[in-house]
């Protein structure tokens, strides 16, 4: 007999799984969480270095975080500190991460490719105490580290003032210092922009997380079947929370192998798949498009992978289609996450250890334990079936908030506890939902986040250019590319090539400028919005000025 999947609650329509809610043990700390069965799969492997074969078992994961956990505490690192973990995907992410969780810690995750003032910028905002990196990327926070007395340490070596890695875990885990640590704290800070304006921390909790997981991969029917057989590829970077929750922490949870690639190259990436038998892949849609279009692909045997999932951005239809005949054994489906969300709001049940038959184009259906309603972005009516409007969702799994940002928080999560996503979207008679349009400003190059406010904040600073406007234009490779409107000062002959390489210096890869328009004014509205639609509506039409 199916759930009731619509209720009525105060005048809302609201939306939920197909999948029962389940028991969730909140209370539990995220490290206790993803260790609870540990006793099940000890000595079976939990991380595999895809760049060296080496594997480290169940146990050694579990021992080397506590012993993080206590080199951290020497380092002067008290509960509700904040490290910095600027890192790519490599054994040592997961020991921090993790140990900084014993501790009861907080990580904030920073792409290693950062300029050094992007890094410096979230160092400051999240007040770092001590920054964990490799030896080639220790110069980005050098002088920082100093002026603000903080330690960095380095996984690979140790460049003069920096700490080894080796150091944090030769301590003795007995010395664990007791923690008491509550549902409501924090155990990850990522940083992203929301609906509008800068890169902010999104507070997540050791509830919000444990929630998320429990609500993909718990249940006697989990909505993301994954077991302690299953290898899952971990290319997508762990400093974003999609790796980090629905690969890492999810696969912690389950007891299944997590094989690391710290960069991806398709054709080390194919290799990779028979040689672990890799069964679980959790892509973006250029990962897709990647496998769709290398001509390596017919070299290779992708029989042992189970579930290709994309996330992060939209997956075209034929796309889908495409790479579909690539995995012979394989269920496509997406998920659909924001990092506010905690970060997953809906997930394909055709992944389900008891699949339901899904639609092409759908990222998935709500997520069990939550609740998920649409509303008329101008009314805040809620919506039935079919018709689109903003996604909002409700449950454990949303963020605590953005830190040290009340206004911003208050503008995303309602009175209610409804988190607005910015993404607008409908729930078809199935249950599943389709997103169709953005509300938010936000630019997705590959997946990455690229925030309009911050770039114009760059250009604004140009003698040159008195005001700007920056925009997503459709890109095949990115899905999205960052374009500025420009409006050059009075008497200013600044060019495009200038424009690009001013924001270029100051910026990591995927936020540099794909093109200028120079514009006489920038549309706005009475009260000074950037009429971003307008300008998007110019690009679509092909007009650049
Ligand atoms: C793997 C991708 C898809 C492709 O990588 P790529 O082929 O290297 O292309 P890139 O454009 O990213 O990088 C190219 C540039 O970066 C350089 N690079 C690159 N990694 C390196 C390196 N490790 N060293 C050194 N140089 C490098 C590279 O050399 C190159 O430099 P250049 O030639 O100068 O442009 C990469 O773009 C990528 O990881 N994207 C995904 C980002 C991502 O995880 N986003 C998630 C945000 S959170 C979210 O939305 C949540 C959703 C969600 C959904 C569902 C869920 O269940 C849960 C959550």
């Amino acid at each position: 007999m199916p759930m009731d999947t619509e209720t009525k609650q105060s005048g809302d329509l609201i939306f939920r799984s197909k999948l029962p809610d389940i028991y969730i043990p909140k209370h539990l700390p995220l490290h206790s969480y993803c260790f609870e069965n540990l006793s099940e799969f000890s000595s079976r492997p939990c991380l595999i270095d895809g760049a060296n074969d080496r594997i480290y078992t169940y146990a050694e994961v579990e021992l080397t975080s506590r012993k993080v956990a206590v080199g951290l505490n020497k380092l002067g690192i008290q509960q509700k500190d904040t490290i910095m973990i600027l890192l790519p995907n490599c054994p040592e992410f997961v020991f921090a991460f993790i140990g900084a969780s014993y501790r009861g810690a907080i990580s904030t995750m920073a792409n290693p490719l950062f300029t050094p003032a992007e890094v410096v910028k979230q160092a400051k905002a999240s007040s770092a105490k001590i920054i964990i990196t490799q030896a080639c990327f220790a110069g980005k926070v050098k002088d920082y580290a100093i002026e603000n007395d903080l330690k960095v340490i380095c996984v690979d070596s140790a460049p003069e003032g920096c700490v080894h890695f080796s150091e944090l875990i030769q301590s003795d885990e007995h010395e664990i210092p007791e923690v008491k640590i509550q549902p409501d704290d924090i155990v990850a800070l990522p940083y992203s922009s929301g609906t509008t304006g800068l890169p902010k921390g999104v507070m997540l909790t050791h509830k919000g997380l444990v929630t998320s997981v429990a609500q993909q991969v718990d249940g006697e029917n989990a909505n993301l079947y994954m077991h302690s057989d299953d290898v899952l590829m971990c290319v997508l970077p762990l400093f974003h929370i999609y790796s980090l929750n629905s690969v890492l922490l999810c696969a912690l949870r389950v007891g299944a192998a997590i094989l690391i690639m710290q960069k991806f190259d398709i054709a080390q990436f194919l290799e990779l798949i028979p040689k672990h038998k890799v069964t679980i892949g959790p892509f973006v849609p250029p990962i897709v498009l990647a496998i769709a279009k290398s001509p390596l692909v017919d070299n290779y045997d992708l029989s042992s992978v189970r579930t290709v999932m994309s996330g992060a951005a939209p997956l075209g239809k034929e796309l889908e289609d495409a790479v579909r005949a690539k995995f012979p054994n394989a269920k496509l489906g997406q998920g659909y996450g924001m990092t506010e969300a905690g970060p997953v709001l809906a997930m394909c049940l055709a992944f389900a250890k008891e699949p339901f038959d899904i639609k092409s184009g759908a990222c998935g259906t709500v997520v069990r334990n939550a609740e998920m309603k649409i509303v008329d972005p101008d009314t805040g009516r809620s919506l039935p079936r079919n018709q689109p409007g903003e996604i909002c969702i409700r449950g454990d799994q949303i963020m605590k908030g953005y830190l040290n940002d009340p206004e911003a928080t208050a503008r995303t999560i309602d009175k209610e506890g409804w988190l607005h996503t910015g993404d607008i979207g409908f729930i078809d008679d199935d249950d599943e939902l389709f997103i169709v349009d953005r509300l938010k400003e936000l630019i997705k190059y590959k997946g990455f986040q690229v925030a309009p406010a911050e770039l114009e904040a760059l250009l604004i600073n140009h003698p040159d250019i008195s005001d700007a406007a920056v925009v997503p234009m459709i890109d095949e490779q990115a899905g999205e590319v960052p374009v500025a409107f420009v409006v050059r000062s009075n008497g200013s002959t600044i060019t495009e090539d200038e424009v690009k390489d001013f924001i270029s210096k100051q910026v990591i890869f995927y936020k540099r400028i794909k093109r200028v328009f120079f514009v006489e004014t920038v549309p706005k509205s009475p009260s000074g919005k950037i009429l971003r639609k307008d300008l998007r509506a110019r690009l679509a039409a092909g007009i650049s000025n």
